[in-house]
């Protein structure tokens, strides 16, 4: 029998596999006090990595380190294989690492017009060459009317554009951005975060962007590292972490959930939205999460007065969703006020007797921390 022909792809050297960035055991303390523990994560070339977490938790700490204006304390930094930095050992300085940076206040030269400050990163290049390149990055964030202008004239959300294609300039590997859309409001927020998200993949450009905003987080990131106390809760794809949380902490820092607890029996745990089925050892506490999207709710007629129906508490219209207040009753007596999010208008009387029923994707169960 003949043997299959070797891929090349299955040689030694696997240039194509090779991470972006592979951080390793990182730890870090500022006067004794760790901040940092033992976090490792990677990311692929071209890929949105953004690391989430409450505040304090670490994020600027990491990207700091990164960026190199930090230095390893403990752990490792590699960059495309090669090693940037290591325990005790000299690191590659900030400005030989192929990284560009974008912070929260976008720190343009006031002195420079815009398009002087986008080429202020590129000198090695010709005078040509160099405005050609800042044109081009000007029109992909729809700002080339504004190439003379001089930053104090631009609004806020104009300046983090400018911030933008100036670390965008000189084609860095991986962007390092900290709560770049933070000092936005709402709606302009929106809209330079698409416009970032659209030229980091249209350049190709790695990027870890720090945020403590879940949905903003969702909707940049390829992959998500969730922090907490300085350390790594969960690593994985927006989805992974959303219906395949690990942790109850991950639950929770998505929005809102409903907690209930219980004991398991034969399991299951009876809880006042009905049973719910589990892996946790039979005989165990274990808490219920869930989320308010989680619980569908059907109004009913009640047909007997004293019969003890879940019941309507209150409604109230969020916009694209209906919250209910509900008092929910368990056929072994359990009671709990609930909050359900209804798509719409769905907005029953004070007092309506209503069924109330679980979306198994939306429900987590974990064991009660002893
Ligand atoms: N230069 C410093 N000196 C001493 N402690 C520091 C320093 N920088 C950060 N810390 C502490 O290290 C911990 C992590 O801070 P870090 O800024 O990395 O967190 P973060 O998650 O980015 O927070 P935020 O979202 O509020 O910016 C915090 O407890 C913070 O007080």
């Amino acid at each position: 029998m003949s043997q299959p022909a070797r891929s090349p792809a299955a040689t030694p050297v696997d240039t194509a596999a090779r991470k972006l960035l592979e951080v390793r055991g990182l730890c870090h303390y500022y006067d004794g006090q760790s901040a940092v523990s033992d976090v490792s994560f990677d990311i692929e070339p071209g890929e949105v990595v953004c690391l989430l977490g409450p505040s304090g938790c670490g994020k600027t700490t990491l990207l700091r380190i990164v960026a190199g204006l930090e230095a390893v304390q403990q752990g490792e930094l590699h960059f495309n294989g090669e090693l940037l930095a290591a325990t005790d050992r000299a690191h590659v300085p900030p400005e030989r690492r192929s990284v560009g940076l974008a912070f929260q206040e976008s720190a343009l030269f006031p002195h420079l017009s815009v398009l002087d400050n986008v080429t202020f990163g590129l000198q090695q290049m010709g005078a040509r060459q160099r405005n050609e390149r800042a044109r081009e990055l000007l029109e992909q964030l729809g700002m080339t009317h504004y190439a003379e202008s001089f930053p104090h004239t631009l609004s806020g959300g104009q300046q983090q554009r400018i911030a933008l294609a100036r670390a965008l300039a000189p084609s860095p590997q991986l962007m390092l951005l900290d709560e770049p859309f933070s000092s936005l409001d709402a709606r302009l927020r929106d809209r330079i975060r698409d416009d970032t998200l659209h030229v980091l993949k249209k350049v190709g450009a790695g990027a870890l962007l720090v945020t403590h905003d879940p949905e903003e987080a969702m909707f940049m990131a390829d992959r998500i590292v969730l922090m907490r106390e300085g350390r790594v809760v969960q690593v994985g794809t927006p989805q992974q972490l959303y219906c395949e949380p690990t942790d109850p902490f991950v639950v929770t820092f998505f929005g809102e959930v409903n907690c209930l607890e219980g004991v398991v029996s034969n399991g299951y745990v009876h809880t006042s939205v009905g049973p719910v089925a589990t892996d946790q050892p039979d005989g165990s506490r274990v808490q219920v999460l869930v989320r308010p999207e989680g619980l569908r709710v059907v109004e009913i007629a009640s047909t007997q007065p004293h019969e003890h129906h879940s019941h309507v508490l209150m409604a109230r219209l969020l916009g694209r969703t209906s919250l209910l207040h509900l008092c929910a009753h368990g056929t072994e007596g359990q009671e709990a006020h609930l909050h359900a999010r209804m798509p719409g208008v769905f907005l029953p009387e004070e007092g309506q007797p209503v069924q109330v029923s679980l979306d198994p994707s939306q429900v987590f169960v974990f064991p009660v921390a002893t």
